[in-house]
């Protein structure tokens, strides 16, 4: 079997930072080759004095990358890539494709997953939102696809420090916390990131060590059950360590739930969960990541799902840092956090009481939206 080429998919507001990002990991031999995929080279702001050849559709860069201009929709621009790189004519180790300030990466990401050439030879390695450091609060405020974004995101990349002061930088962190506990920013002085905070974030891979699925999934480390439903409350929202900033209103419409469950789940009961938040709820769900302990399976295996769009789950060799429990996160858009925490308490149910009997806390295991 051959590896699947590793996608990022680069995301962020309107002059966040993300051409000036791009340049930069361009420069950098830890990135690798690196195929970009822009839609127009015109916006993509590319340092000139890094380009070795340009044709049509295909700019060659002097550090062994690839500049590419979407022709047409974006799935035929990746099989191009692809039939090229077959052929020998074009290497290259990953691919980022730079999503335009507005994009919402859903369409895409479902695109990578269904296509039928491309599906068994791309694989989404992770999501990465550049936020503004001095105007971010405000973009936040003001556009809720921004926020979309920064709850989608693997990881989140904040630039223009030298913009800000630390009050700014401590509000704002603490903000990103909130609404995606799970990314872990990083600071982008002119784009300068580590390429390995960017590239290689991604869990669905056979090979990837359990203690770096744990990293990814960024599930809090060994909080105890909290309170008899079993839900342990997102971290961020309990022990954001500054929390000196006043409350966001908009906010409010992405919430984040996370369980943590001791005992191996029996197969029915998650399924019947994931199909019933996906059947309701799916078009609201931004992320779902889990490392799932599934009953009668010795392993455990992840799962995540953009939206709606699921990776086939990947089988773990090991147990992260020898825990064998499972922890799955929850982050959507306009659904309340109480639902959200009553539908993964059906997680605790056992199987039988699935349809009729009485579930925790007295609830019908119905769903609770
Ligand atoms: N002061 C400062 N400026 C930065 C930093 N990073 C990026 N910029 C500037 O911010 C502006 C926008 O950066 P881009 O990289 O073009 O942003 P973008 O997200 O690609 O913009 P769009 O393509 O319009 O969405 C440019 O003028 C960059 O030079 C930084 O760390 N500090």
């Amino acid at each position: 079997m051959h590896d699947k080429i590793p996608v990022t998919l680069l995301t962020g507001f309107l002059g966040a930072g993300k051409t000036t990002l791009l340049n930069r990991l361009l420069h950098d031999p830890a990135a690798g080759r690196v195929a970009v995929v822009v839609n127009e080279f015109g916006e993509a702001g590319l340092d000139h004095d890094l380009i070795e050849d340009a044709a049509e559709d295909v700019v060659l860069m002097q550090s062994g990358c690839i500049c590419c201009s979407i022709r047409g929709d974006l799935s035929r621009t990746l099989v191009s890539l692809l039939a090229r790189r077959v052929r020998d004519e074009l290497q290259f180790d990953r691919v980022v494709i730079e999503t335009t300030g507005l994009a919402d990466p859903g369409p895409i990401h479902h695109t990578l997953m269904v296509d039928r050439v491309l599906a068994p030879n791309y694989t989404l390695d992770g999501i990465v939102t550049v936020v503004d450091g001095a105007l971010g609060m405000s973009t936040l405020d003001r556009h809720a696809e921004a926020l979309a974004q920064v709850a989608m995101a693997d990881r989140i990349v904040l630039t223009k420090r030298d913009l800000t002061d630390a009050t700014m930088r401590r509000n704002l962190q603490a903000r990103l916390e909130r609404l995606n506990p799970g990314a872990q920013p990083v600071w982008a002085d002119m784009g300068a990131v580590p390429a390995a905070n960017v590239f290689g974030l991604g869990a669905m891979r056979q090979d990837i060590a359990a203690d770096d699925a744990l990293a990814w999934l960024a599930a809090p480390a060994a909080d105890p059950l909290a309170g008899l439903s079993g839900i342990a409350l997102p971290e961020a929202a309990t022990s954001a360590p500054f929390e000196t900033v006043s409350h966001h209103a908009s906010d409010d419409r992405i919430a984040t739930a996370s369980i943590r469950i001791e005992t191996p789940i029996p197969a029915e009961v998650f399924d019947f969960w994931l199909d019933s938040l996906i059947a309701i709820k799916g078009p609201d769900i931004l992320r779902i990541k889990g490392i799932v302990h599934l009953e009668d399976i010795p392993y455990p295996f992840v799962f995540h799902g953009v939206q709606h769009i699921f990776a086939p789950p990947t089988p773990l060799k090991s147990w992260p840092k020898g825990d064998t429990s499972s922890r799955i996160v929850v982050i959507a858009r306009d659904i309340p956090k109480p639902e959200l925490d009553r539908h993964l308490a059906l997680l605790l149910s056992p199987p039988a009481e699935k349809t009729e009997a009485p579930g925790m806390m007295g609830q019908s295991l119905e769903t609770p939206f």
